[in-house]
Formats: C-alpha cells, structure tokens, sequence
C-alpha cells in the first residue's frame, strides 16, 4: 500500500464521505463539514471538522466516526480530529444548499414534489388515529420509503410519546441550525411535532387560527426533512382550522380517514372527509381502528360494534367517479396500546400481533404506489 502523505490524504477524504450527520442525514463531505486534512512526514492525520451549532447533540457520534475513519486508513492511534463551530455564513451557505440554492423559502412538498403526502383525520378524538399514523410510517419506513411526520394534532401531541421521542416528560427539541430545522429521528421516520416547541407537557394549547396556520407554515418551509417518499400529517381531529391550513398549503395531499366501527361515529368522519374535498383534497380511504378482537377462546369481541368504516367509505363514495376504499381494519390490540405507551410501535415491538400485521399490511400495499406510481390495488373495498 503507497503510504505517502498525499496518498494517505486523499484515502482519508474517500473513508470521510462515508460519514453522515444522522440529523441531515448527508455525508459531512457533501455538508462542508470537513475543514481539513493534513498528513504529517510520519503519516500522522488530523481531521478538522466544523459542526452546524455549538452544543451539537450528534457531536460525539460526529467525532467517533471521523476519527474511526480516519484511523481505518492512517492506523489505529494515528489520527486525531480537531472540532469546532461553523461561522454564521458557513451555517447560511449550508441551509441554501440543503434547500438547494434556493434563497427563498417555501412550502415543501407541493403539487411539483414527487414526495405522497397523507392528511391523516377523524371525525372526533380518542379514535387511535395518532396511534395508526405512528405505526403506518415506521411501517412504511420498515419497507424502505423515506417517511416524515408532522405532528399537527394541536390538541394531542401525542406522536412524539408513540415514538419514544420523550426525554423526561417533555418530547425532545429538534436541532436549530440557522433558520432551519432540523427533525428528530425515530425509528427511521423523521418527526416534527408542535409537542416539541411547547416547554409545559401538561399546557393546553390554545392557540387561535393564525398562529396555527404560520405554525404548520413554517413546518412546511423551515423543518428539513430532505427528500422523503411519503409524508404523513396527524390532524387533529375534527374539522377545524388545521384541516383547512393543510388543503390550503397542501391541496394535492390525499385524506385518510380513522375511524371506529361504531355506526354513530359515521356521520363525524364522514365530515372529516368532505371538509377535505371543500379544499380539493382527495379521499384516500378509510381505516376502521378498533375493530372486532378474536379472544382467546376464538370469539369476536366488537366492542365498538362493527361495519363503521365500510359505511363511511360508502358515503365518501357518492359521487365519486372512483370508490372510497377501506384500507385496512385494525382490531383492537393490548399490545398496540402498550406498545404506544411505551413508544415501541407495535408494527416493530410485536408484529404478529393482528393489529400490527394489518397496519403492516397497508404499508406494503402503500409502498408500490410511492412517488407519484400509479396503481394501488386494496383487498378491501366497501360493502
Ligand atoms: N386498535 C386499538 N386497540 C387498543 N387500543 C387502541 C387502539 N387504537 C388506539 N388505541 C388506544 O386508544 C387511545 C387513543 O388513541 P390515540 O391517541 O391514537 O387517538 P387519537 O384519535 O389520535 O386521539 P386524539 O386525536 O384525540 O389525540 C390510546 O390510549 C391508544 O393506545
């Protein structure tokens, strides 16, 4: 092997552009985060990097994979790496390149991005649809599609919990490099959450309509999610002013509506569902969340009755050149809740489990039609 300084130099620089921020999720070559390499005559390396912000929370996981990097070509106890803090112009070139030279900023994820997005909704609160949507993106993460959240549920925050983005109580703060942000990481899915920006986990959110609206807004201009397959938005439930941001902003996104078998929770979803269309939304489908159990002794346990999703979905349906389907049934499931509590979703935590193979499921059929592909074909249509 040639090891002179040169050589070595230019093996180190190759080893460096295999390390990533796992915040960006971009090699630190591509992100200007390398200032230098020397060599010295004794081949000796020194790596310098620049970090986005002081206090990085990825600086140690940084620094570990540089200096193993480095030391895979100089030799073990060879290298060293000297760290310090990008300059506030170096931060300003790093956000323009990362939103790819455009100085100005708008909203991700519009008509011209390739990138599915999903408005997750309900007619009324409490019907697991923060449930289902945490389980559907890591699903669907887990069948290699790049998946980002946002979290706009106002009322109920509670994706952050689901996803174990918890750290004392309070859901973990995303990075800030200059005025981007940058979402924390779970289980592969990138999150961002209105629960992260709140410093009271028990503080009710009463937060009036314009404040909501540039709250979502700069969610959708300011947090960097990069390229992402799918994007799932948690709604709050109900028809309010979220709703009508999200058609506003993002007209083409398509609508899934939770549910519950129960038939009196028909008429509120179905709603859910027009309110959407008003804003030229699509209706995707319907999941029914809390359908019949099979216990232990192979009898169904309905107890929020049954037939709930299939007449929403019907009803979405008038007047639709194509039907509304169901997307899938999820029965109720000790373990789906647990595994929320615990923020290990169940689709990773037990995926056996009935509710966790239906949610599994959907994601598999979601996968073939990611990025703009056509064709989604479900089993389940409505009755
Ligand atoms: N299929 C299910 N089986 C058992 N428990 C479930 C199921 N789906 C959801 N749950 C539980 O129901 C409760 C409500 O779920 P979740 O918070 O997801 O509802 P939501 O519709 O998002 O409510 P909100 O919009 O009011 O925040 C949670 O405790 C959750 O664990």
């Amino acid at each position: 092997m040639n090891s002179a300084p040169d050589s070595i130099r230019s093996r180190v620089l190759t080893a460096l552009a295999k390390v990533t921020d796992p915040e960006i999720r971009k090699p630190i070559t591509e992100l200007d985060m390398v200032s230098g390499v020397t060599v010295s005559d004794e081949g000796l390396v020194t790596v310098g990097i620049r970090l986005t912000i002081a206090g990085c929370p990825a600086a140690a996981r940084i620094e570990s994979d540089v200096l193993a990097a480095a030391e895979s070509e100089a030799g073990a106890g060879r290298a060293s790496v000297e760290v310090a803090v990008m300059t506030r112009e170096q931060r300003t070139a790093l956000t323009e390149k990362l939103r790819g030279g455009q100085v100005e900023r708008s909203v991700q994820f519009g008509p011209e991005s390739l990138t599915r997005v999903y408005a997750i909704t309900s007619g009324k609160g409490g019907v697991g649809k923060s449930t289902v949507t945490a389980n559907l993106a890591v699903a669907l993460a887990g069948e290699g599609l790049r998946v980002g959240i946002v979290d706009a549920d106002v009322h109920g925050f509670s994706i952050p919990g689901l996803l174990g983005l918890v750290h004392d109580g309070l859901a973990v703060k995303p990075t800030q490099v200059g005025d981007m942000i940058l979402p924390p990481i779970a289980h592969d899915v990138k999150v961002i959450s209105i629960g992260m920006f709140i410093d009271d986990a028990s503080a009710a959110v009463a937060w009036r309509g314009p404040m909501l609206h540039r709250t979502i807004k700069q969610f959708l201009t300011d947090v960097y999610f990069g390229d992402l397959d799918v994007l799932l938005l948690d709604l709050p439930p109900g028809t309010g002013d979220v709703a009508i941001t999200v058609g506003q902003l993002l007209p083409h996104a398509e609508v899934i509506v939770v549910t519950t078998p129960q038939a009196a929770a028909a008429d509120v979803a179905e709603r859910s569902g027009i309110v959407a269309r008003q804003t030229g939304q699509s209706v995707f489908g319907v999941i029914e969340n809390m359908s019949a159990m099979v216990q232990a002794d192979g009898s169904l346990l309905e107890l929020f009755g049954s037939g709930g999703g299939a007449e929403v979905a019907r009803r979405l349906s008038v007047g639709q050149t194509t039907a509304v389907p169901v997307l899938a049934q999820v029965p109720l499931s000790l373990l789906l809740r647990t595994g929320g509590d615990a923020g290990l979703p169940v689709v990773l935590g037990a995926p056996d489990d009935p509710a966790a193979r239906a949610i599994l499921a959907l994601a598999r059929s979601m996968k073939t039609r990611a990025r703009g592909l056509a064709g989604l074909s479900l089993g389940l249509t409505p009755r």
